[in-house]
């Protein structure tokens, strides 16, 4: 479904991402690790359309999507979260999704369609459906499970979940990627998410890539890729990943 080529992202003389290569089918969740400034957010912003390539094709659907503009990247079937929520805090969160649904299919569906999108999505992230209920009051997990119901009334096929785990507790962090989990297979919509926390993330994906640096250092299946010396040294370090006999990885 998605296919990246060579993709590279410049700022002036600097690499942020170089040459990365990568595809995708559809129904799969791709975990995306690295160390800080590795070029995660980078790629996503490039397939989201908030940033064009420097060089690469990044093809969606069999149709170059590099360069394109995020609401028509957003209208062709690719929706995204945001590492830092940035709810509208007057309207309510039903309200917020139905904006996001309304505007995400470019105005394609009715009022009373956008609702019932809107109304779906929050029983899928279990958040109140009532026209009422407030943003205000929304802790960390709650917002990020906002976010992700914006992203879903968009009505994707390809989902970019951008650390969607920042500021949970354990706890939160398991619901969170039980979640995800849930909605590929319940809606079948393809993931690629991108995590710090890594043995969460190695539970749920069927595949895992690695940059750093920009450039694409290891990909495959997460007991693969834990044990990937060149991961380890760039970025497990002292995390030691453990890999539990199920074949799971535990940070
Ligand atoms: N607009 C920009 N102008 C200049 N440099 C940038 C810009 N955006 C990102 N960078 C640089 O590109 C590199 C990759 O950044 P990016 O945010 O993609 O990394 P990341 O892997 O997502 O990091 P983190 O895990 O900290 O979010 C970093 O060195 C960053 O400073």
């Amino acid at each position: 479904m998605l296919t990246v080529s060579n993709l590279t992202k410049r700022f002036g003389g600097f690499t942020a991402v170089d040459h990365v290569s990568f595809s995708l089918e559809q129904g799969e969740i791709l975990g995306l690790i690295g160390p800080n400034g590795s070029g995660k957010s980078t790629t996503f912003n490039l397939i989201a359309g908030t940033l064009a390539p420097t060089e690469g094709s990044i093809s969606f659907l069999g149709q170059e999507i590099g360069g394109q503009r995020p609401m028509d990247v957003c209208h062709l079937g690719i929706g995204r979260t945001f590492q830092i929520p940035r709810p509208f805090k007057r309207l309510s969160i039903l309200e917020n999704v139905a904006v996001a649904a309304y505007y995400g299919q470019n105005g394609r569906v009715s009022r009373q369609q956008a609702w019932a999108q809107a109304e779906e999505a929050l029983g899928l992230v279990n958040l109140p459906t009532d026209a009422k209920a407030s943003v205000d009051g929304l802790g960390a997990a709650g917002l990020k499970k906002l976010e992700l119901a914006r992203a879903l009334a968009t009505q994707p096929k390809l989902l970019l979940a951008d650390e969607s785990l920042g500021g949970l507790d354990e706890q939160e962090m398991d619901q969170a990627a039980d979640m995800l989990s849930m909605i590929r297979r319940e809606k079948n919509i393809t993931i690629i998410w991108v995590e710090h926390i890594m043995g969460v993330l190695m539970r749920v994906v069927d595949r895992v890539m690695v940059l750093d640096h920009g450039e694409k250092i290891s990909e495959g299946l997460p007991r693969e890729v834990a044990s990937d010396p060149r991961v380890v040294e760039v970025y497990l370090g002292s995390e030691r990943v453990e890999i539990a006999e199920t074949g799971e990885a535990r940070a």
